[in-house]
């Protein structure tokens, strides 16, 4: 059966190639932004398919590929905020349910781990490219709507995606029992609010202490923040890859910073120095952020799943190389480049 849904027909998604052929979409090295972004759906569904949660869940498939493309139109054209990050975070979550054994070994239910899964397709639905403290600044609608509980965007996005669940033919949950439906849109709300970077900076040292403790399957604080980390962990998964990787995806960051900071300036505010593309030293700035905050959450990571210790070091070398870098871009800056035409 044909149903159109904005540029991509149903039959489409289920027609593509296997990923599993392709051992290396199994491991941490994989660079999901390589894919096609118009078969992208399809490999969504055979991740779901290889998760077993069709089967667990009574999934219906073409009710599944409508949600997975309704998600992907809630995306908008921005340089980092797109679907392909939606989907590079959701392929990350993949490789952890995967690699890390998360149902097997008890760490999640298998509900949580589709929870887990969703939230990272949906974590991010119609970001504008700015930040919560731009929504304030700029009085949009979105901060009259959640300004008083904050995480505005991340409220945003969770209320997008439940609107899609509501949706026609979207709801791929509907033959949860009323308590496990229930629970499942808790954990996703849970899930993409921990998206929220303030919020990981707020539980980061009970997390660390968790950790270091041992993980208590039967204390719900234990599981709150195991799915917090999982979902920063994705969320930040770009920086656990190669350089060539990380420097493009960097440059997609600082594009959306500039701009933000170009309407900053146009509102008469004066922006942060990283949103300025006079001012900015993205070196620098990349170096205190993978040094301060990436390197922190995946050590944390890697102390209740030692085999993420890759991902710590995958970390450590393209921190090295944003250090290396700083004697080219500085060279370069005094030539008169700005520090983002030198990225590009
Ligand atoms: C987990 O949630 C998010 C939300 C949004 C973004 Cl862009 C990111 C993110 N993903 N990759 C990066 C990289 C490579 N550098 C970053 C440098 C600064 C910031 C940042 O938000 N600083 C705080 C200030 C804006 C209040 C975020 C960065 N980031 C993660
Ligand atoms: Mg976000
Ligand atoms: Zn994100």
């Amino acid at each position: 059966y044909h149903m159109k849904v904005g540029n991509q027909d149903v039959v489409d998604v289920i027609m593509c190639p296997n990923p599993h052929d392709e051992p290396c979409f199994e491991k941490f090295t994989f660079t999901p932004r390589k894919i096609l972004p118009k078969e992208t759906p399809c490999y969504v569904l055979q991740m779901m398919h290889h998760l077993n949660f069709l089967e667990d869940f009574r999934i219906k498939q073409e009710t599944l590929i409508r949600f997975i493309l309704y998600v992907k139109k809630g995306y908008r054209e921005l340089p980092y905020h797109n679907w392909l990050h939606a989907f590079s975070v959701a392929h990350f979550a993949y490789l952890c349910l995967r690699n890390f054994q998360l149902i097997e070994r008890g760490y999640l239910t298998k509900l949580e781990a589709l929870a887990y899964f969703v939230s990272c397709l949906c974590h991010d639905i119609d970001h504008r490219g700015t930040t919560n403290s731009f929504q304030q600044q700029s009085n949009s609608v979105l901060a009259s709507l959640y300004s008083s509980e904050g995480s505005v965007m991340e409220r945003h996005h969770l209320s997008q995606t439940l609107c899609i669940l509501n949706t026609e033919g979207c709801n791929f949950l509907e033959s949860l029992n009323r308590e496990d439906y229930r629970r499942c849109l808790d954990l996703i709300k849970d899930m993409i609010l921990a998206t929220d970077l303030a919020t990981h900076y707020k539980i980061h040292s009970r997390q660390l202490t968790m950790a270091e403790e041992g993980y208590d399957r039967t204390s719900s604080e234990h599981r709150y923040y195991l799915c917090g980390l999982l979902m920063t962990c994705a969320d930040l998964s770009d920086q656990t890859k190669d350089w060539t990787e990380t420097k493009r995806v960097a440059q997609l960051i600082y594009s959306e910073f500039f701009n933000q900071g170009d309407l900053e300036k146009q509102m008469g505010k004066e922006p942060a120095n990283m949103m300025d593309r006079e001012k900015a030293s993205i070196p620098d700035h990349q170096v205190e952020f993978l040094t301060e905050c990436c390197l922190c959450i995946f050590r944390i990571l890697a102390v209740i799943f030692p085999s993420a210790k890759i991902l710590v070091g995958a970390i450590k070398r393209n921190i090295i190389c944003w250090k290396s870098s700083k004697d080219t871009f500085n060279k370069l800056c005094l030539e008169g480049k700005t520090s983002y035409e030198v990225l590009i």
